[in-house]
């Protein structure tokens, strides 16, 4: 290929690595703990599951704009150029994913910014765990927009309120134990979960999974009936995928390969898609949030911009949130975005070349690419390049994507980064189908929670704020790869959240 090699004896992906690395990490670093990361030899720094988050543009810097990494796993070419990564995204078919993935989705309706920032902090409180309260926020969200309660368990229905309650909790229950279970259901079929030898706990989610399904087809029939009579009705995110399934209840007897051929969906496949959106949607937004909150809490000075941003914007006190405040809201913009530039929760998003690949031009090289090998865009390595991000690239600093820095928040307008630096959502054709509804979620999260309230690190004993501060911020970047980039010690930090006089 002609492009320069780093060799490591492990694929990332090895199981054996993923077991025992964190093990052996946390060793060398008690008894090693002044080596810098830079001093290690290459074939142990590309071993590390987390070296996107630990290198940075650094790669780039050294080799280059195109790269390949030998492993025992197979051939990787790696490229950090704008150009040739969205050649890679828009010719999906000649890049293709590495696995099979659930099917694509439709997606038209994301939450009034009100909406989700109700349900996160009413009074001034400790908060024990950020990571909890951010489940319990994101997973209200995803429930309250993407798995919308069935018509009959709504209020305004004619069944008595008490029943009412009762249904709609445990509708809310069942959902939960199912996203909570999404891995092991999709390891394990939930049917495989009943039976008098399964363990408690293990046959609790097969039963939630299996009333799920219940409440599901119950749905699906409800929403056949409505897109029956009006098929413009957008609804949740279920209905796409009912859509989909509409054609195959029509033809309830045809056989599995003929529909298979058509292109609907089975119960069972909807079931599973509902389980990749969970695992798709919900952790994402949780870890973006969680990072941007952390960091905000290290940066009070940010906060305050952010307040300002938001007292400008509310038009009339708390209810007078509406979804058109959401494109004013460019410093909330600002600050998810830059999060994501640097803690993007998906730092990896390899393609496979197909036999259409055959070449990829990177700058005024044509480079062959031979079908078979790993096509990976290094997403944190361009989204830390200095050519694209100005001579700061790894600090976070939110008003780099505010453009007329002004006195008036309403002359600010939001940085449109080049194409192929930016892309925490992927791109091109398959690209999230979350992307809005995390924008809109996390805009209006902190739109809401700054608007009154300020969010501040617990001291520790004989500690300053500036460096409480300064832990907060250590904790935030001391972060793993485990499918997702997260924090190893959120649990760390005891945070308050004030409301303002
Ligand atoms: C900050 C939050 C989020 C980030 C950074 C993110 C990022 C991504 C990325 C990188 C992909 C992979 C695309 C590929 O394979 O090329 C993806 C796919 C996907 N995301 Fe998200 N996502 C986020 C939020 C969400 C939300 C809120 C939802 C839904 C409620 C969602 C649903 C999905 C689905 C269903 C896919 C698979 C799309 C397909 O197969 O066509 N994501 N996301």
């Amino acid at each position: 290929l002609q492009v320069p090699v780093v060799r490591i004896p492990f694929s990332a992906e090895s199981n054996t690595l993923v077991i025992f690395q964190p093990v052996v990490w946390a060793a060398l670093s008690r008894c090693l703990p002044s080596i810098p990361w830079s001093s290690y030899p290459d074939f142990v720094r590309f071993s590390h599951r987390n070296w996107h988050f630990l290198e940075k543009s650094r790669p780039t810097e050294r080799f280059g704009p195109v790269w390949v990494l030998v492993s025992p796993a197979g051939i990787s070419l790696h490229v950090a150029d704008p150009d040739a990564i969205v050649e890679i995204y828009s010719r999906w078919r000649a890049f293709v994913r590495p696995v099979q993935k659930y099917v694509g989705m439709g997606w038209n309706s994301a939450p009034n910014p009100g909406d989700a920032a109700r349900l996160g902090y009413q009074t001034p409180s400790k908060i024990t765990s950020l990571e909890g309260d951010l489940r319990a926020l994101t997973f209200n969200v995803l429930s309250a927009t993407a798995f919308q309660e069935p018509r009959d368990l709504k209020s305004g229905s004619p069944h008595a309120a008490e029943h009412e309650l009762a249904a709609t909790a445990s509708y809310r229950d069942t959902l939960l134990v199912v996203l909570e279970s999404s891995i092991l259901l999709m390891l394990i079929p939930y049917r495989h979960l009943t039976g008098a030898l399964v363990p408690k706990s293990l046959a609790r989610v097969g039963r939630a999974a299996a009333s799920f399904k219940s409440i599901l087809m119950k749905v699906v029939t409800e929403e056949t009936a409505v897109l029956d009579r009006d098929s413009s009705t957008s609804g949740g995110l279920l209905t796409p995928l009912v859509r989909s399934l509409k054609p195959l209840l029509a033809a309830a007897n045809e056989d599995v390969a003929s529909r298979a051929k058509r292109g609907g969906l089975s119960a069972d496949e909807i079931l599973g898609n509902t389980f990749a959106i969970n695992f798709a949607g919900h952790d994402t937004i949780l870890i973006a949030l969680s990072f941007a909150l952390t960091l905000l809490v290290a940066n009070p000075d940010i906060q305050e911009w952010l307040h300002e941003e938001s007292v400008a914007v509310a038009e009339d006190g708390d209810d007078g949130w509406h979804y058109s405040a959401f494109a004013k809201l460019n410093r909330c913009h600002a600050v998810i975005l830059e999060t994501l530039r640097l803690f993007a929760p998906i730092t990896g998003l390899p393609k496979i070349a197909s036999e259409r690949a055959r070449e990829l031009q990177v700058g005024d090289r044509v480079i062959p690419v031979p079908p078979g090998i790993g096509v990976f865009p290094v997403l944190l390595g361009i989204q830390t390049d200095a050519r694209y991000w100005g001579t700061d690239p790894y600090q976070w600093r939110p008003s780099r994507w505010i453009l007329n820095p002004g006195t008036t928040t309403g002359d600010e307008r939001l940085l449109v980064p080049r194409k192929g630096t930016f892309f925490p959502w992927s791109d091109g054709p398959q690209n999230c189908v979350g992307k809005k509804l995390s924008m809109v979620e996390g805009v209006a999260v902190l739109a809401r929670l700054f608007h009154r309230h300020r969010l501040r690190v617990e001291r520790g004993v004989g500690e300053t704020d500036a460096q409480a501060r300064e832990r907060t911020r250590d904790c935030a970047d001391d972060v793993n790869y485990n499918l997702l980039l997260r924090m190893n010690h959120p649990e760390r930090l005891r945070l308050v959240c004030e409301k303002r006089e």
